[in-house]
């Protein structure tokens, strides 16, 4: 059963030289229970993407067009007291990067959860909310005695725990994860990143977990959907991205994973920088990265086409796959000859 469907969103934010398209023709889905993983570089939209669904986002941000669709819930039709009420926390919450950032520094970290879980159901006493937070540290292994404490109290780690509470306190359906682990330590990231599995598998919600690192998405999620330039430009299910990519960019991004799947073990990293935002202009975003672009791909938009069940790919070299595979695991594909000068028409005052 479907649980979310976003269909062709555009989330723009505005700006002094003109609209920065971050999140430009999305369409996504998800199945409830299921794990997504959005996989992409800093900055290529992911997480305007999973703020869109939750409008947690800056005041120059605009819904440009489209639709997201929350279990049969238009959540851009909503008030944002509406969205407040009805979905933020109680149906989707997030897991933000750094749980710093995500408590507020004056009132304990266990105020801050009985808040929610009061927000949001009716006739809670304190003291039952607040036992409900003391058998989530426990369940989450941080002392319950801890939820007196304030933030600041709090090693990353554990913060990011404290957080991990605070998201599934109302067992929301849905976690958006924004690079849950990336402020910890290595040795830590790994523990933090089971115990949202499992406890995503007790409340059978369903997660969007937003990472650079195509290796984390690898293990952990059904589903990937890679994100360049502001655009979806690859999806299918985790293996399928894996082993059988069609988009020179995720060829790319299996390169500078090189411990996942069957792919070549030397890393090698994209050259070249993300695209302009403002203004694009046509063509594939990733034209001046690829090694195999062509005349077309500078000049035309990929639409996005369907190949096996589900796997989506917006790329005018996609039914190629199998012969740019090999040739984009060779270093001096990437290091290869002169590619055309980037040509984006900039600013203009639209
Ligand atoms: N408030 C804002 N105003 C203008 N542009 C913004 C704003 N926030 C983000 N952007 C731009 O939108 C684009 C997408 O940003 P976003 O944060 O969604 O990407 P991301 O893939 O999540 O990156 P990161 O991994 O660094 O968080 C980037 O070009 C970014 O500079």
């Amino acid at each position: 059963m479907t649980l979310l469907t976003i269909d062709g969103l555009q989330m723009y934010y505005r700006s002094e030289d003109g609209y920065v398209r971050a999140a430009d023709d999305i369409n996504l889905e998800l199945e409830r229970g299921q794990t997504l993983g959005l996989v992409g570089e800093s900055g290529s939209g992911k997480t305007t993407i999973a703020r869109s669904i939750i409008r947690l986002l800056p005041d120059n941000a605009e819904v440009v067009d489209g639709s997201i669709d929350f279990d049969g819930t238009e959540i851009t039709d909503l008030t944002d007291r509406e969205l407040r009420n009805q979905i933020r926390w109680q149906e989707v919450s997030m897991i933000p990067q750094n749980a710093m950032n995500g408590f507020d520094p004056v009132y304990t970290v266990g105020q801050q959860i009985v808040q929610v879980i009061r927000h949001h159901e009716d006739g809670v006493s304190k003291a039952d909310a607040k036992e409900r937070a003391r058998a989530l540290f426990d369940e989450l292994g941080i002392d319950p005695d801890r939820v007196d404490d304030y933030p600041h109290q709090f090693s990353g780690g554990m913060a990011q725990r404290a957080m991990i509470a605070l998201a599934l306190c109302l067992e929301p359906r849905l976690i958006l994860a924004d690079e849950p682990t990336t402020a910890l330590d290595v040795v830590i990231q790994d523990r933090i990143l089971d115990t949202i599995k499992e406890m995503q598998a007790e409340y059978d919600s369903a997660m969007i977990l937003i990472t650079h690192d195509i290796s984390v998405v690898s293990e952990t999620s059904d589903r990937i959907a890679v994100c360049y330039g502001g655009r979806i430009v690859e999806q299918a299910d985790a293996a399928t991205i894996i082993k059988n990519p069609r988009h020179p960019y995720t060829l790319g991004l299996r390169n500078a994973f090189p411990d996942i799947g069957d792919s070549n073990d030397e890393l090698i990293s994209i050259p070249g920088t993300p695209p302009e935002l403002v203004d694009p202009g046509e063509g594939c975003r990733f034209a001046p990265r690829c090694p195999f672009a062509e005349e077309e791909c500078w000049e035309v938009t990929p639409e996005p086409e369907e190949y096996d069940d589900g796997h989506i790919v917006e790329c005018h070299r996609a039914d190629e796959a199998d012969e740019l595979r090999p040739l984009a695991e060779q270093r001096e594909t990437w290091m290869g000859e002169e590619k055309p000068e980037t040509a984006p028409i900039q600013g203009g005052d639209d």
